[in-house]
């Protein structure tokens, strides 16, 4: 174990004692040092940006700051355990990228990775399996695409075809109209999938690979056609993907490199069977021959637990203050009736628009639990003048893209949403996220918020607490004291509660920052009594601060959060504690997602 990267001064690197059982001797890293900002005007938001942020700076709430990133330098603490890790890079060539993908790296005007870039990188392009938790909007797509596709770009031109011979197209006149992609990268929505195939594609221009997407809630038939053409990376839903191997039109055999994103979502109790299905039962080849990667901003132990099934001897990163949301989001939380909720959301939309051209909104999503309300309150708020759209899983799929469009080019500044929302989607620009409703558990609560405040840019959520929400108390007052923002006084005392709070994941007591899923569970008390003496902690962990990346500033990562939320209403407060106990991994493993529309039903609920 090793703190990489100490400058000296402490300041860009500092050391923070680790555990180790058996730390194998550290690889040597330079001292990476902050690369310094270009050309002095990267932190001047574009004009529309700074319209939106005085929006909501005349709410009086802060939070965007003026539309300028925070370039204020930042701890970042890192922490890296499993055997062998290799050092993080300190940029995208020292990450040993193949040319075509630095190239594509500098289209997309990335000057240098962000801070789970420079350590996800390395382990991807050393062929380990990996588990990473990093805050949301901290660049994790990058950090699992580019060293995959590298990885995919070297043999195809090894094999003399500068990429043309990817080993996922079919050969001219085969009959073979089975695609036989040679990474697959799950997600759980349509819209993920959508956004992660887009991103692929980026960084894949002009390396003769083909990336190709699968999802449901459109015809099959223009996916399978675009598959016959060959597929050397396919993003995909999980039920799309079953239904397209048992129709014999895709072939999981040739996988080398396996990523999930939003990991902890696609192993819960919802996505789990279809992806042990993928996994295990479709010719996949087994873990010790491919590559598997997790990537979330939230890994709730008990998910990590499950996870290790797939993976082989993997290295664990948490990137950022374990269990904080980004301090680039100012979080507020206000007490509502569920009958005030309405008018509360009206003079929060009014006040917004103070100050702005035209009245005009910023970007604000709002959530809410049911599809149906998704609907009536999106009705309601045209009908007072507010350009208001919705997304959900009744919707079609061509009025959940359209909405989406609409929402991100500004047409309709409003979105409302259900939790089919919360995970992964990168709008630019979204100065507030709404809770509305609160979700079940404290990491949808993350995820959501995580839709502004992202790529080093400032956000605002707002949450209405109702008493019904008693659950969440605990898991919010943690993340908001995590985050040093201000926790009103009544929500500290539901929190006090004994049984506020207990009976959710956000109570569930696990002891300091295991409690938040940011910490590899393979260093609990309880890992390795019935698994020897494995030598776990052979990582380092550091921090960095000051970091910038491309033409964005970057605070740090953060670790996950506590605690599975959900559900937790079936479930007594005994069962976890009220806080301050430790978690009992003896004790049966339960974990309750919260369906975005209070069901069980995946499909139905918009999830795929
Ligand atoms: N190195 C970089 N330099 C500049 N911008 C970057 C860099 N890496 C990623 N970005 C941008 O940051 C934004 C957020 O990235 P991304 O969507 O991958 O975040 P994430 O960590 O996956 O978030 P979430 O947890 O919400 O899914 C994107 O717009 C992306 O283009």
């Amino acid at each position: 174990m090793a703190a990489y990267g100490d400058d000296g001064e402490g300041s860009a690197w500092s050391t923070v004692p680790f555990r180790s059982r058996r730390a194998p001797p550290p690889a040597p890293a330079p001292a990476p040092t902050p690369t310094p900002r270009g050309g002095g005007g990267d932190d001047r938001a574009p004009p529309g940006v700074r319209e939106l942020a005085e929006g909501v700076e005349a709410l009086g709430i802060g939070g965007v700051g003026g539309g300028e990133r925070r370039l204020d330098k930042y701890d970042i603490p890192v922490e890296v355990s499993g055997q062998g890790a290799p050092a993080p890079a300190d940029g995208f060539e020292a990450a040993g990228l193949a040319e075509a993908v630095l190239r594509n790296v500098a289209r997309c005007g990335y000057e240098s990775p962000t801070p789970v870039q420079r350590y996800a990188m390395p382990i991807v392009m050393a062929g380990r399996d990996l588990m990473a938790c990093a805050q949301t909007g901290s660049g994790k797509t990058a950090a699992f695409c580019l060293p995959v596709v590298s990885g995919l770009v070297a043999p195809a031109s090894a094999a003399g075809g500068g990429g043309s011979g990817a080993y996922g197209r079919r050969d001219r006149g085969s009959f073979d109209r089975v695609a036989k992609p040679r990474a697959l990268v799950l997600a759980p929505t349509r819209e993920l999938a959508a956004q992660i195939n887009e991103e692929a594609k980026k960084f894949s221009f002009q390396t003769g690979l083909r990336v190709v997407v699968a999802y449901g809630g459109t015809p099959m038939y223009n996916q399978l056609r675009d598959l016959e053409r060959g597929a050397d990376l396919l993003v995909a839903t999980p039920g799309r993907l079953v239904d397209m191997v048992e129709r014999s039109r895709v072939s999981l055999e040739a996988i080398k490199y396996l990523v999930m994103d939003e990991a902890d979502r696609m192993l819960d109790m919802g996505f789990e069977p279809q992806i042990r299905k993928i996994v295990d039962m479709m010719n996949m080849p087994k873990k010790s021959v491919r590559q598997t990667m997790l990537f979330s901003a939230t890994f709730p132990p008990e998910i990590q637990r499950l996870a290790s099934d797939f993976l082989n001897n993997y290295i664990f990163i948490t990137v950022g203050r374990i269990g904080s949301s980004t301090d680039l989001i100012e979080q507020k939380i206000e007490f509502v009736t569920d009958g005030q909720k309405r008018g509360f959301l009206l003079d929060l939309l009014h006040k917004q628009s103070v100050g702005m051209a035209n009245s005009k909104q910023p970007l604000t999503l709002i959530f809410v639990e049911t599809k149906r309300e998704a609907d009536s309150l999106r009705y309601w708020l045209y009908s007072k003048g507010f350009p208001a759209t919705a997304i959900h899983g009744d919707r079609t799929q061509q009025e959940r893209e359209s909405a989406l469009r609409s929402f991100k080019s500004g047409a309709t500044p409003i979105m409302v949403a259900t939790d089919v929302a919360s995970r992964g989607l990168d709008v630019p620009n979204v100065a507030h996220v709404i809770n509305y409703d609160l979700p079940k558990s404290i990491e949808d609560y993350v995820h959501r918020i995580g839709r502004t405040g992202r790529a080093g840019k400032a956000g605002t959520a707002t949450a209405f607490f109702a008493e019904s929400n008693h659950t969440l108390a605990k898991g919010l007052v943690e993340l908001m004291t995590e985050a040093k923002r201000d926790v009103p006084k009544w929500l500290m005392e539901y929190a006090d509660r004994p049984c506020y709070g207990g009976s959710s994941y956000g109570g569930r007591g696990r002891r300091g920052s295991d409690r938040f899923g940011g910490r590899d569970y393979r260093q609990s008390s309880d890992y390795g009594s019935s698994s020897g003496d494995y030598g776990y902690n052979s990582g380092y962990s550091g921090g960095s601060r000051g970091y910038s990346g491309g033409n964005r500033g970057y605070s740090g990562g953060g670790g996950g959060v506590s605690s599975r939320g959900g559900g937790g209403s079936s479930r007594g407060c005994d069962d976890y504690g009220s806080g301050g106990g430790s978690y009992r991994p003896s004790a049966p493993v339960q974990y309750y997602p919260s369906y975005p529309m209070g069901t069980t039903d995946v499909s139905a609920s918009g999830w795929d």
